[in-house]
């Protein structure tokens, strides 16, 4: 039997790290890409997603010829705009104001090379859907600390669930590793039975 290449995460979320241990995978190493997340002037939320993911992976892949490579990159878009990273509290309730009442899509971009360096992609796109936030629920959140540093503003893993009157799509997903499609990223890479 061929031995299974080894695996490098190119990331350091440990959510996506729990997330793979659900498809029964441990990385052999985690080796984040170190990569300026900066959009191009005009860039479309589809295509920065897209961009980062691969620019990740091929980053990491560098550093690991012979090993298969998984990277991801989520963005969080209210039509055609990304929204920030939410570098502190305000930027959080400026998000959680924007996001209030509406429906906005997340975009997890994912990047797969393989062991013979061929590189392969997916996007998964969901669409949620925020109950109107009162000023006071708005704070709250705030207050709680979580929304820092979290595309968007929020995470959808903790508190701000309470928030998503629906989601269409993948949960894995918004949390930042779909699951669906990163099986089906790791089966073409020959590291999950199909
Ligand atoms: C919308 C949403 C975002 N997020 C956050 C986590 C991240 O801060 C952000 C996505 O940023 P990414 O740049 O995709 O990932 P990362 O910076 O965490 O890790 P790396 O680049 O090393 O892979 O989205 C959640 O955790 N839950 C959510 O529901």
């Amino acid at each position: 039997m061929p031995t299974r290449p080894r695996l490098i995460l190119a990331s350091a979320s440990p959510r996506r790290l729990d997330l793979l241990a659900r498809l029964g995978l441990a990385p052999d190493a985690i080796d984040p890409a170190d990569i300026d997340e900066t959009p191009l002037k005009a860039e479309l939320p589809t295509d920065h997603a897209r961009r980062l993911a691969a620019a990740k992976a091929a980053a990491t892949a560098a550093r690991h010829p012979g090993c298969v490579v998984l990277a991801a990159d989520t963005v969080v878009a209210a039509g055609r705009r990304i929204l920030p990273k939410a570098e502190d509290a305000d930027a959080v309730a400026a998000c959680l104001a924007l996001l209030s009442g509406r429906r906005h899509r997340v975009l997890t971009a994912l990047s797969v090379v393989d062991a013979g360096g061929v590189a392969r992609h997916r996007l998964s796109t969901t669409i949620v859907a925020f109950a109107p936030l009162s000023a006071a629920a708005i704070a709250a959140y705030v207050e709680g600390g979580e929304g820092v540093g979290k595309a968007g503003g929020y995470a959808i893993q903790g508190a701000a669930e309470a928030f998503v009157r629906r989601i269409d799509g993948s949960h894995s997903g918004v949390v930042g590793l779909p699951l669906f499609e990163t099986r089906g990223l790791l089966i073409a890479a020959g590291l999950l039975e199909g």
